[in-house]
């Protein structure tokens, strides 16, 4: 893929988005943050050698923060073979080399522990004698519902037993994650994923304590946070949220509660802190990328997520189309007392190198989303750096 010529990089250097940003344990020399981007070159949920060189080039402006692909807790919390998994001893030990890799470059990995609820596939979790499960049996969308008729597997509300078990296994893998090597992890409760299921009323329509206020909606993701501080400690756990998130058929604005239910989760975490276990971060999905699906510029949401600065007054991280912003960017990574962060997705796909890029406004690889899932090494390790793309052109896609 050429150059993205349809907008002009702007130098980052002397701003907010170069400074350095303790998160956690760990000082970054920047704040350009690999977002955390599933692209399905595992096999049978074990990482591979591919993924050592992908990251490798990621992490290569030292003091970098990498944030992993969506990875399993469990096999039942997952359903697509080739995203990793980190519940296994095989698994952790492909994930060594990884995180070795990111160390050599003095550069740092987060784990994001995942758990996908009813955006699973029925008939893989019947393959593995395994139910498709979510916070109450209500279904995303038509398709799922074919699917799991199909399939034998009908969605089915965790009971509460469940729950406890995924909260065990959420600190297993985390445990694992760290005997891998890995700095922290990332609770994903974002994106229509099973946390952000019982968040979200539109998908949590419970009646034990676990539903039907703000406060028990909140409940299962404060619990697995609790769970994980306890297990490995507060500076080494971050979570995600996608407050106005739509992905997964989420509520999003439409919901009058939704900014009193995150406002609620950011004060318990404030609570949290002020009694000495203050997570390593908070990171959020932005409102104008409220539809993962959509290319950049649609799906944006009349909304804003700055209200996590009048209780939140820790690290954040904000995603969503800043590689196209940059000006964004800058405003953004001053927010906070100058503790917000930016990650990048798409544009992080296409540009090993993009700290660099960023830093010194650089042109910047446009991505091709056709290979964002393939097997192999086209689209994931074959973009160029700068100079190699002045130098030598790019590979013919
Ligand atoms: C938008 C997509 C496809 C997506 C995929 C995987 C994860 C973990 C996610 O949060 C979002």
């Amino acid at each position: 893929m050429p150059f993205r010529e349809s907008f002009t990089p702007v130098a980052l250097k002397d701003t907010d988005v170069f400074k350095p940003l303790k998160v956690g344990s760990n000082t970054l020399s920047h704040r350009v943050v690999l977002a955390p981007l599933t692209r399905m070159r595992n096999v049978n949920h074990v990482p591979t050698e591919l993924m050592v060189e992908y990251y490798r080039q990621r992490s290569s402006r030292s003091g970098s923060l990498l944030i992993t692909e969506g990875t399993f807790i469990s096999q039942q919390a997952g359903g697509y073979d080739s995203a990793p998994g980190i519940y296994t001893d095989e698994q952790v030990e492909h994930w060594k080399p990884i995180f070795n890799a990111i160390h050599e470059n003095k550069s740092f990995g987060f784990v994001q522990l995942w758990a996908l609820g009813r955006q699973s596939i029925p008939a893989v979790l019947a393959r593995d004698g395994h139910k498709f499960v979510s916070a109450s049996a209500i279904y995303m969308d038509d398709q799922s519902k074919e699917d799991a008729v199909k399939a034998n597997n009908p969605i089915h509300a965790l009971t509460k037993e469940e729950i406890n078990e995924y909260i065990e296994n959420y600190v297993h893998a985390a445990k694992n994650a760290i005997k891998a090597g890995a700095d922290g992890v990332e609770l994903h409760s974002a994106n229509g994923y099973l946390l952000n299921q019982f968040l979200d009323p539109i998908s949590n329509q419970r009646a034990d304590e676990y539903g039907g206020s703000i406060e028990n909606r909140a409940r299962f993701t404060l619990a697995v946070i609790d769970a994980l501080i306890e297990g490995i400690g507060a500076e080494n756990v971050g979570v995600r949220f996608s407050p106005f998130g739509v992905f997964g058929t989420m509520s999003g604005v439409a919901e009058p509660s939704i900014v009193a239910q995150y406002a609620y989760v950011f004060g318990e975490l404030e609570r949290r802190a002020s009694r000495g276990h203050r997570l390593a971060y908070i990171h959020l999905v932005e409102p104008r990328v409220s539809d993962l699906r959509l290319p950049e510029g649609e799906g944006v949401a009349d909304a804003s997520n700055d209200f996590i600065y009048s209780t939140w007054k820790g690290v954040v991280i904000r995603a969503g189309d800043y590689g196209v912003h940059p000006e964004l960017a800058k405003a953004d990574a001053a927010k906070g007392h100058s503790q917000t962060a930016i990650a990048y997705g798409r544009l992080y796909i296409s540009n090993p190198d993009l700290p660099d890029r960023l830093y010194n406004g650089e042109k910047l690889n446009d991505y091709n989303r056709g290979s964002f899932y393939l097997p192999n090494s086209t689209g994931y390790t074959d973009y160029p750096t700068y100079q190699e793309a002045i130098t030598n052109g790019f590979p013919s896609d």
